[in-house]
């Protein structure tokens, strides 16, 4: 499949992010419960998915080979923030299982080698070409850097999650997909993080997302526990 192809195909659809990421310790974070929930999401009608490292990604594409799958392998580094696919040696291990899409941390900072996105993502570009990169931004500055340095799609996934913009709602960043549309017209925008609606979803298609990731919302009964009681705490 070309990437025009696979553009084409995942347009208005979403993605299923298989990775129970609530907290430490969370019962389904094991490679075999996290197949089960990609296998659900699949029954359910969801267009590709999302998982983290090689194993997880080995394992959701052994039994759907010819599902888009968004890899990423998170790497914490002691003292550094860019944990997102970090750099190019995690781009090649998940480049050689057949992922459709690589999505990196897109955001301006550099990662624990010194190196920024938008020196990562040419040389990602050069070496797989075939291959679509997605850049996780959390700002429409960090939307420009990627966009410049050739990212195929920008998604919203670091908004709220980096320092400058910690400050956010308990919802997608619906500004932020509104000023990466009117900056970049044709980029292809995936809206991902805090979508827990079908309302949120209607709404980052209306502000302009191509496609949408839903992860907690769909992947994680810890997450979506804790939210309910806080609410009712809240409310007492
Ligand atoms: C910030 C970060 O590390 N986000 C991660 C990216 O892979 C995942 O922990 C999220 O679950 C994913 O982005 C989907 O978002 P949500 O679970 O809110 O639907």
């Amino acid at each position: 499949m070309s990437k025009k192809e696979l553009f084409d195909y995942i347009r208005g659809n979403m993605f299923v992010s298989c990775q129970g990421t609530c907290a430490k310790g969370n019962p389904f974070y094991t490679p075999e419960r996290l197949l089960l929930m990609a296998k659900a999401a699949y029954r359910g009608g969801c267009i590709g998915f999302r998982a983290n490292t090689p194993e997880i990604i080995s394992l959701i594409k052994r039994v759907y080979p010819d599902v888009p799958m968004i890899g990423i392998w998170k790497q914490y580094t002691f003292g550094n923030d860019v944990y997102i696919t970090p750099s190019m040696r995690e781009v090649d291990r998940i480049a050689e299982i057949g992922c459709e899409i690589i999505a990196l941390d897109g955001t301006h900072r550099k990662n624990a080698d010194g190196e920024y996105a938008w020196e990562i993502i040419p040389k990602v570009k050069a070496k797989y070409p075939n291959i679509a990169i997605m850049a996780d931004i959390g700002t429409i500055e960090d939307a420009k850097y990627s966009y410049e340095a050739g990212a195929d799609i920008i998604a919203t996934t670091m908004s709220g999650y980096t320092e400058n913009t910690a400050d956010k709602t308990d919802t997608c960043d619906f500004q932020l997909i509104k000023d990466i549309r009117s900056m970049y017209p044709d980029i292809f925008i995936i809206a991902e993080g805090r979508i827990w609606t079908r309302e949120d979803a209607q709404a980052a298609m209306d502000c302009g997302a191509d496609s949408i990731v839903v992860g907690s919302a769909v992947t994680d009964p810890q997450c979506i526990t804790q939210r309910f009681v806080k609410h009712l705490n809240a409310h007492k």
